[in-house]
């Protein structure tokens, strides 16, 4: 542990009964809330950030600890649950075993050094969790990728990265192999299977092999912990870089009040473990104490689903806002969820009526948050306060959040302009170094003393966020600026809509002018389209200010997606444009 932190750390758990070993006595009990509060503290930076972290060897050995000392409940930190219905349940301290082997692994089997970077694509196995927390130990940097990555996306990925090791399973050998020696800094291919494959070390075998003995690099809060490609929802993903402390003690405010959770808790976040909102989970729920709980999930199934949260004691959910709208679709009265307690959402817009529906049939909350890969949550609806549905909630500490003019001045509350973090005089620890190699890229996203997020809202009277959509998504229709999250959610509120995606169109008198893409309802999927274009138009026309109606709508079987399953509107808009 660093050893400002360790000291801080030492003397909250010791003030807690006042035990003084050197006295004889037992040694002081640690106490979990007083542990947590220093982190956020820190996070909220009320206390200054220290100058070594390793979040394996600050946090997780500190809970290992804890939890030894039987001062944590006695449900597990990670909790797997297979296709199949095999489960894996590891405490604090097995976690710390089996990632200290797995980090013997990774420094002498595969020979990488601090500083290293390894590719990790792999789905929702243990082993991801296991070799992320080992990447800390080693200081070896993480590079998370989704598993429907394709050949050409692989080889963007680790050219651009210049990544030494890449570590899959059997599904993805084929693709690395097909463009491995196009990447000249690959050195080495991990598998994680039972079975071998020529060309490859198995994980597994070596795991089994590996000592459990492992000293934690003492890394500095400063050194990169992972870079993360971004989803590439508007154009070529950018990596972004994180340090041990940006992620590592960013997250322990989200965690406690945005997803709400204690060392008591176990907590589901549906996401791929490609998407940086799989660090978000890792960070939050294990700076808490909390127990990850995974389901293997090998398609995004609203039965799935809810069957899972009705047979385990899933207490906190979180899903981006495509998988409430899915699973909102089904008759949710039939589910009865023993334990779940709180539910949040965020990555996409929310629209109002999921989160209504939600609350009809669940009795629960949804609570909306927003951020990206380059930072901590940056707006959100905390526990506890007041919900203005259809809004983000307001800024979460220690963000200064605005709305900006391109120059980066605020602007007045009400008027629309850029989503922008203050980044001077003093930028925030939770924050990403930099995109990597992309020093250009990186000194454009900021203006004046704000980064830009590249996203448009406003921030009404009571300092809450309205989210408009990206810079590029806001229609400009005879000088009408029409955000296309407002539109959707006015469609959604429609029966015949199960989910749409609203860009803007050439026009030649107005310059450009709404459509809106719409996946019907199975059950009105035989209604005549023009008849029911003229009933959806008269609706949003009555739901929302009338100039905003879709002049033009197109019923589609399916709408572009992310792999994360966000909307790729820009690929809609692009096809409008003939571009
Ligand atoms: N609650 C939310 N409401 C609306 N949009 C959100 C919300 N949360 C996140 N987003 C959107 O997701 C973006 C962050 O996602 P991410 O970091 O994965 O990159 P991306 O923007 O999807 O990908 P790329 O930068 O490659 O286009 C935000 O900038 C915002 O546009």
């Amino acid at each position: 542990m660093g050893l400002w932190l360790r000291g801080v750390v030492l003397r909250a758990l010791r003030s807690s009964r006042g035990f003084c070993a050197s006295h004889g006595r037992l040694p002081p009990p640690p106490v979990p809330q007083k542990v947590v509060s220093t982190w956020e503290a820190i996070n909220q930076g009320r206390q200054p950030v220290p100058e070594y972290f390793n979040f394996a060897h600050d946090v997780l050995d500190t809970w290992s600890q804890i939890e030894k000392a039987g001062h944590r409940p006695p449900n597990p930190a990670f909790w797997w649950v297979g296709a199949t219905g095999a489960e894996v349940k590891w405490s604090f301290e097995e976690l710390g075993k089996q990632s200290r082997k797995a980090a013997n692994v990774l420094g002498d089997a595969c020979g990488l050094q601090p500083g290293d970077r390894m590719m990790l694509v792999l789905p929702r196995l243990p082993e991801w969790w296991l070799i992320s927390v080992a990447s800390m130990r080693t200081g070896v940097v993480v590079i998370p990728g989704v598993s429907q990555l394709t050949e050409k996306d692989l080889k963007y990925r680790l050219q651009a990265s210049r990544a030494k090791c890449i570590i899959t399973d059997d599904s993805l050998a084929p693709r690395v192999e097909a463009i491995s020696t196009d990447c000249p800094s690959l050195q080495t291919k991990l598998l994680v299977s039972d079975s071998s494959r020529p060309g490859w070390m198995n994980f597994r075998a070596l795991l089994r092999e590996a000592s459990a003995e492992h000293s934690c690099l003492r890394t500095q809060s400063r050194d990169s912990l992972a870079i993360y490609f971004t989803s590439g929802t508007t154009g070529a993903p950018k990596m972004v870089e994180h340090s041990q402390c940006s992620y590592g003690l960013g997250f322990v405010t989200c965690g406690r009040q945005w997803v709400a959770l204690t060392e008591s808790d176990i907590f589901w976040n549906t996401t791929d473990t490609g998407w940086v909102k799989a660090a978000w989970t890792l960070f939050s729920a294990w700076s808490n104490g909390a127990c990850i709980f995974v389901h293997e999930l090998p398609r995004v199934d609203a039965k799935v689903i809810l069957n899972t949260l009705s047979t385990f004691p899933i207490t906190n959910l979180c899903c981006v806002a495509t998988v409430y709208r899915l699973l909102v679709q089904e008759d949710l009265t039939r589910y009865k969820f023993q334990s779940l307690r709180h539910c949040s959402s965020g990555g996409e817009a929310l629209n109002p009526d999921v989160r209504e529906k939600w609350k009809l049939q669940t009795g629960l909350e949804l609570l909306e948050g927003y951020g990206q890969s380059e930072t901590v949550l940056i707006c959100a609806n905390l526990k506890g306060t007041p919900i203005k549905s259809g809004s983000m909630g307001k800024a979460v500490p220690p963000y200064d959040v605005q709305i900006v003019d391109d120059e980066g001045n605020i602007l007045p509350r009400g008027e629309e302009g850029n989503i922008g973090v203050r980044v001077r005089p003093i930028r925030p620890f939770c924050f990403f170094n930099h995109y990597l190699d992309n020093p250009e890229k990186t000194a454009a996203t900021e203006k004046g003393d704000f980064y830009i997020t590249g996203d448009r809202a406003y921030m009404d009277e009571d300092g809450y966020f309205w989210f408009m959509g990206r810079n590029d998504d806001v229609i400009n229709s005879s000088s009408y600026r029409i955000g296309p999250v407002e539109v959707e959610s006015a469609l959604a509120e429609h029966p015949a809509v199960l989910e749409s995606a609203v860009v803007s169109s050439p026009d030649p008198i107005r310059g450009e002018v709404v459509k809106a893409f719409i996946v019907l309802s199975p059950e009105y999927s035989s209604h005549d389209p023009e008849a029911l274009t003229r009933e959806l138009q008269d609706h949003v026309k009555r739901v929302t200010a009338p100039y905003k109606y879709p002049r033009k709508v197109a019923f589609v079987s399916e709408l572009p997606k992310t792999v994360s399953g966000k909307i790729q509107r820009s690929k809609l808009r692009n096809q409008e444009w003939g571009r």
